[in-house]
């Protein structure tokens, strides 16, 4: 049986199975948000345990959900709570989703990516070489007067050379932008294809991740998902979704870090993103119970992880 498919987990407790399990596999991916850090708050011995991993020699990859934030960003993120990485050691669904135009859909050089989100999905577009409008522009950061939708009705709001909208996790999620969103996935022939120099024909649609809420202090807050969930509503339109536990974020690790299943573990906090990710691509998991998930959601939801632990810290009570 695959242990994808097992279905109790191992419950780990002690350093003699801290020990094992440190010495059976080679690369560790790691979620960031409620395994390693909560907000700005860090989970406690978190940061000793990956810079014992990655001084034993083994892989660590950081793989995130978190769209708020560029790899570049995160990376500093990493420095300042006192973890070593590198910013080739991070995929992030922003990163994930800028590759997956690029690479996948071979986005059109003259085509923009309306933006619901934040600086992480606008760098990580800059870097891929892409270009976009809305997001961090303080023009769609207005609230518009009630019951007025002129500003949106003029060919300058609604930009013809939009080719994809792009949804993340947004702390500035307004009317706004979902109007303008909502107008660019729903127009005449967006659901056709996205031609170089064919302005105002197909329109992509994509989220870089749909997770409902999202563990910060005081949380849980409501997720990229949540945010994304009136535009679905709204236009009846299905997105590719490339975040975990989806196929792209899954082709993006496995097209970069070419690992062998066998030896490889995911650790991570949600059952239907980071478990769920794992069971997809046959990788073996831990939960960690720091996060969202708890040992009563695994039987509700039916996402079974292999090995469950209390919080990553334990680890460095291993012999
Ligand atoms: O809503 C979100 O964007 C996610 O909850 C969040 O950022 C998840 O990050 P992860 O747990 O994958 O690091």
């Amino acid at each position: 049986m695959s242990s994808a498919e097992q279905k109790t987990p191992q419950s780990l407790s002690s350093p003699e199975e801290y020990g094992k399990l440190l010495d059976r596999y080679d690369t560790w991916l790691f979620d960031c948000d409620g395994v390693l850090w909560s907000g700005d708050d860090l989970i406690e011995g978190s940061q000793d345990v990956i810079n014992h991993l990655r001084k034993s020699g083994k892989r660590v990859v950081y793989v995130t959900n978190n769209a708020s934030k560029s790899r570049k960003a995160i990376k500093k993120k990493f420095d300042q709570l006192g973890y070593e990485a590198k910013e080739e050691d991070i995929v992030s669904s922003s990163f994930a989703a800028a590759i997956y135009l690029r690479d996948v859909l071979k986005f059109p050089k003259d085509r923009k990516v309306y933006v619901i989100g934040m600086h992480g999905i606008e760098d990580e577009l800059d870097e891929a070489g892409i270009q976009h409008c809305g997001g961090t522009n303080p023009e769609d950061n207005q609230l518009l007067p009630p019951m007025d939708f002129s500003s949106l009705r003029t060919e300058e709001a609604m930009d013809p050379s939009v080719g994809a909208v792009m949804c993340g996790f947004d702390m500035h999620m307004n009317y706004t932008k979902l109007c303008k969103a909502y107008k660019h996935i729903t127009r005449k022939g967006a659901e056709g294809p996205v031609v170089e120099g064919e302005k105002g024909g197909g329109c992509h649609f994509i989220l870089t991740n749909d997770d409902s809420t999202f563990p910060a202090g005081g949380g849980p807050w409501p997720g990229a998902g949540s945010l994304s969930a009136p535009l679905l509503f709204a236009s009846g339109r299905k997105p590719v979704i490339v975040g975990k536990p989806n196929q792209p974020m899954l082709d993006t690790i496995k097209e970069h870090y070419h690992i062998d299943e066998k030896r490889t573990i995911f650790v991570g906090d949600r059952l239907n993103t980071d478990i769920a990710f794992a069971n997809n691509g046959n990788i073996d998991s831990l939960l960690v119970l720091t996060g969202i998930s708890t040992v009563e959601d695994i039987k509700k939801e039916e996402i079974y992880p292999t090995y469950i632990m209390d919080s990553l810290g334990q680890l460095n009570e291993a012999k």
